[in-house]
């Protein structure tokens, strides 16, 4: 028993529509995702909705095929903050682009025509469907916590507040000896991702106690993470969990991150607001929050969410 190693909890997706939120396997699923969030902030979701092809296509064909790009050519990925192509770290073997908007055709045909001006209709395809595929697992989640928190009216205005980017990453892979942290644990600002790793493990999540689950994965599931931006939402019920990449070998992970429209600021819901539940968080803008973080010295805050925008009272009663 107590070799047992750590896991995140596993929650069935299969067969959920978010045409039709209800129904016993809704709520059971549903139950489950509001206990996963309270203690881990993230789950991983068996979910068949993105297709095999299209999988197949996006680890084995197009990722490949975008990495071997010469540098000069991956580095046209910029904007602003960390949005753009993130590599080049001394002793750290990763390297990663990032597609804004990228359940939008038109938008995923602007980045590959950077990439390849002769246009590259492979990639298009697989990048705009994976990422309309996963957003529907997204947005499952986000009703869920919506209906769960009895925020429901809202939930429609806040998925058409939302952009999707897809980040695609590559961890080269180190000799064993050299084996380290690939990517530093880190919270995510945005309001969910969903992870997906091709065989290859690497991705570790830290618990409240800072023990570490290395998140195992298979061909059904993805893991789904709350980021700041929920955390400021939901006025502090679910933590934003601390999570690193840890591998010393070749691996991809493709993820789907949503964040809201330029010009929305993130804020907690007055219903989220009571006396049990104090305000903790004042509104917030992601794009100013990540000019913030993503300093030199706001890399050195232990809680630089709590520093940018926490109310006076930090307390939190759950
Ligand atoms: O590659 C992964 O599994 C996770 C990467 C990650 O946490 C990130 O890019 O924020
Ligand atoms: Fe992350």
């Amino acid at each position: 028993m107590g070799s047992e190693k750590p896991q995140l909890p596993t929650i069935n997706f299969k067969g959920l529509d978010l045409n039709e939120p209800l129904g016993s396997n809704w709520e059971t699923a549903r139950t489950e995702v509001l206990a996963a969030l309270k203690i881990y902030g993230c789950f991983d979701a068996v979910y068949d909705g993105v297709q095999p092809e299209v999988n197949e296509a996006l680890f084995h064909s197009i990722m490949p095929e975008m990495f071997a790009l010469p540098l000069e050519v991956k580095q046209t990925n910029k904007s602003n903050v960390y949005m753009g192509y993130i590599g080049q770290i001394t002793d750290v073997a990763y390297e990663s682009l990032r597609i804004q908007d990228a359940p939008s055709p038109e938008s995923v045909e602007r980045f590959a025509g950077m990439l390849w001006p002769e246009g590259n209709q492979k990639f298009c395809n697989t990048v705009t469907t994976y990422a309309q595929q996963a957003r529907n697992l997204e947005q499952i989640v986000e009703t869920m916590i919506f209906q769960s928190l009895g925020i429901e009216k809202y939930c429609k205005s806040h998925l058409e507040s939302l952009v999707y980017g897809v980040r695609l990453s590559n961890y080269g892979g180190l000799p064993i000896e050299e084996a380290k942290v690939s990517l530093p644990a880190h919270v995510d600002p945005n309001l969910i991702t969903i992870v997906r790793q091709n065989g290859v493990e690497g991705l570790e999540v830290y618990t409240k106690d800072g023990e570490c689950i290395r998140v195992v994965p298979s061909p059904d599931t993805f893991t789904v993470m709350i980021g700041e931006s929920m955390t400021v939402l939901t006025n502090g019920r679910f933590r934003a969990p601390l999570h690193c990449v840890s591998v010393n070998q070749k691996r991809y992970s493709a993820l789907l991150s949503s964040l809201p429209k330029e010009g929305y600021l993130i804020q907690p819901l007055k219903e989220m607001v009571n006396e049990n539940h104090p305000l903790q968080f004042h509104p917030f803008d992601i794009n100013k929050y990540m000019q913030f973080k993503y300093t030199p010295e706001g890399l050195k805050i232990e809680n630089p969410l709590k520093v940018f925008c926490g109310a006076q009272e930090q307390k939190n009663n759950d």
